[in-house]
């Protein structure tokens, strides 16, 4: 055990003989699930802070059939590529989600980005605690539970994380955690390529929508990235918590990888499936601004990870939105004038809506359903 964790152990009080966490542990001051787990290596029941109503808990549940797409589809010249965006097309309205296979971004690549989260989360306490923030706005912040500040809420969530903004670079490079000493050449190349897989997509979902004009790409192109890094560690009650609750996410394209342990699981047709990872795939969400852009034509997808007993789960999910001073709202081409086919939803500043979507404690679709014009929808739940 380093120096670090005894003199924070002596910090929270005495704890029994039963494995259990001292009674005045306070998770919403503490340095996370990880700390938690190196402090307390043999604790057997999760401390009741993390215990989440039945409601909000998985159950078990089936595999998810993602549609799986070849993205060489889309290389120049291929003889595929209508028949490319048209599966791009059905993935994003029918799931919002999909799993891209052939995409471009090379297997060691993805590995040195994980590798270099991994690396990030292993770094003293006092490291993580100089980029933690409750502002969740600021473009550098590294917590623990919800992306709410963990004071704002009540159940707490089985997972640290590490969020920050990546493109454009000139303005953020300089914020990122300096340690472990390759993380920023390493996370700059794998926001590079992510980057340029997400503008060949969205020009092929341009191109599925029969868009004339491609503000798509270029509203992504002069946009932000937000990278999130999660890590999950292994929990003594996994059926009693949940590592992130279900959610959306506020950008237009999302593209997630993983260490290779299953958690990720997506609601389709009201059913939460698994989302079991395959090796050499990464998932591609559509998010919010996406559902609003083409006036709901293409659906976010909800999305939540479950943890387990015996591995830490890794995954870095990164976001594509348009810039931050962006009003989004359906595209004009995609509203049509009479009663039926409407704007379904607002418009809102991208910026108050990603404060909006960051700051929800109620999860789910909810920040979405604030700015629909339909009235409410099917609400989410556990299950
Ligand atoms: O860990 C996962 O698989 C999900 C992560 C996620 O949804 C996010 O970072 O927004
Ligand atoms: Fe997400």
């Amino acid at each position: 055990m380093t120096t670090d964790l005894i003199s924070s152990l002596s910090a929270v009080g005495p704890h029994d003989e039963q494995h259990q966490v001292p009674l005045d542990y306070d998770p919403s001051t503490c340095d996370g699930v990880k700390h938690l787990m190196e402090t307390f290596p043999d604790l057997q029941t999760i401390p009741p802070h993390y215990v989440l109503p039945e409601a909000l808990l998985a159950k078990p549940v089936a595999e998810a059939q993602l549609p799986l797409i070849d993205l060489s589809g889309l290389e120049d010249g291929s003889q595929c590529r209508a028949f490319t965006v048209q599966a791009i097309s059905s993935a994003c309205s029918e799931w919002g989600v999909f799993r891209a296979v052939n995409h471009g971004i090379a297997e060691q690549l993805v590995a040195d980005m994980l590798e270099a989260a991994e690396g990030f989360f292993a770094l003293p306490v006092e490291a993580k605690r100089a980029l933690s923030s409750g502002d969740v706005m600021n473009p550098v912040r590294c917590g623990t539970g919800l992306n709410a500040p963990a004071a704002a809420y009540a159940g707490h969530y089985w997972r640290d994380f590490l969020r920050h903004h990546g493109h454009p670079f000139h303005s953020h490079i300089h914020l990122w955690p300096s340690h472990p000493p390759t993380y920023r050449e390493v996370t700059r190349e794998y926001l590079v390529a992510v980057r340029r897989m997400v503008l060949r997509l969205a020009r092929a979902i341009s191109e599925g929508l029969a868009l004339q004009e491609d503000q798509l790409t270029r509203a992504l192109q002069e946009g932000c990235q937000i990278m999130a890094a999660n890590y999950y560690p292994r929990c003594p009650e996994p059926e009693k918590t949940m590592g992130m609750a279900g959610h959306s996410d506020h950008g237009g394209l999302t593209v997630l990888i993983d260490n290779g342990v299953g958690g990720l699981q997506v609601r389709h047709g009201g059913a939460w499936m698994a989302a079991t990872p395959v090796h050499g795939s990464l998932i591609v969400n559509v998010g919010d601004y996406l559902e609003v852009f083409t006036n709901g034509r293409y659906k976010s997808v909800e999305h939540r990870a479950v943890v387990n007993k015996r591995r830490t789960r890794i995954s870095v999910g990164v976001g594509h939105g348009p810039g931050l001073d962006t009003i989004i709202a359906p595209a004009a081409q995609l509203v049509g004038s009479d009663d039926d086919h409407g704007p379904r939803y607002g418009s809102v500043v991208y910026k108050d809506y990603v404060k909006s979507q960051q700051s929800s404690v109620a999860r789910g679709k909810t920040a979405l359903e604030a700015l629909s014009l339909d009235g409410p929808n099917e609400p989410s739940t556990g299950g």
